[in-house]
């Protein structure tokens, strides 16, 4: 669904990702993790082409993400950030209707989606009606969900959708998350700090450092044979955080096998 190809992404004089070749297959969950300033965000804003690489490419189906052929392929994508990105000025429902409204679509079928999602997504009836600031945390990742998935996306990419949530909520919503992503079998690539969510949440975990990818897999492989020394530490400096805030994977759990 995604390639990379020879990618290269700098900040200045900084290199943030260097020289990554790497795909994202079609109908799989995929779980970005790794230390702060890694390149995650940087990764999934290259996928949707919100920045630019500096050498190498971005395939999407096949297709470079050439910055002409942005628009059409954009609405191929549902993205969704930490804090929402909800316009405050408007209500739930029409943050929902803005982009299948300039996309020509009837009144009715924008209410219609509405209405399937918000079942969904377990959201209440009378909270389309509110403004941003006046939802919860939770409820407002879950329109920024809904919004995400108004157009039926192939591609849903997760900036850590959770992480400003309360520890309740947050185990709730990974609980709706994951039985979404099975439903609804699109391609999500997810970005968390949490390893306990990542293993949970998707079929494979990337764990990164400094722009590389170090290890690629489930979460049982990276504990019987981390990749390197900071792998292991990684796993470790993880283990008590997940269990005690989320629906960490059981193999956390297990003495220290890393
Ligand atoms: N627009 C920008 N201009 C300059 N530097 C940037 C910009 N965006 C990100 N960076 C730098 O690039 C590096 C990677 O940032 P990125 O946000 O991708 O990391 P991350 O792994 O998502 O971090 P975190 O987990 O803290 O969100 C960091 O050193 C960051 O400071």
């Amino acid at each position: 669904m995604f390639e990379l190809r020879r990618l290269t992404k700098r900040y200045g004089n900084r290199v943030v990702l260097a020289n990554l070749d790497l795909e994202f297959h079609a109908g799989r969950a995929t779980a970005l993790i790794g230390p702060s300033g890694c390149g995650k965000s940087t990764l999934l804003r290259l996928l949707i082409g919100l920045i630019q690489p500096d050498t190498g490419e971005v395939l999407f189906d096949g297709e470079p993400l050439a910055p002409e052929r942005l628009a059409p392929l954009r609405q191929r994508m549902g993205y969704v950030i930490q804090q929402g990105g909800l316009f405050p000025h408007l209500t739930a429902r029409d943050n929902l209707g803005l982009m299948p409204q300039h996309l020509g679509w009837s009144s009715k079928r924008i209410q219609a989606r509405i209405a399937e999602l918000a079942e969904l997504t377990h959201f209440p009836l009378d909270g389309l009606e509110r403004y941003p600031q006046e939802l919860s945390g939770g409820q407002n990742q879950r329109v920024a969900l809904m919004r995400a998935l108004m157009l039926d996306p192939e591609v849903l990419l997760l900036d850590e959708p959770l992480g400003a949530l309360d520890p309740m909520v947050r185990f709730d919503l990974q609980t709706e998350l994951r039985e979404i992503f099975q439903r609804l079998q699109k391609t999500v690539v997810l970005v968390t700090h949490d390893l306990g969510e990542a293993s949970y949440l998707a079929d494979e975990i990337l764990l990164m450092r400094a722009g590389q990818i170090l290890q690629r897999g489930r979460l049982e492989a990276m504990l019987q044979a981390p990749a390197d020394a900071f792998v292991a530490r990684f796993i470790r400096a993880q283990r008590s955080h997940s269990l005690e805030s989320n629906n960490a994977d059981p193999a956390l759990a297990q003495g220290d096998q890393a």
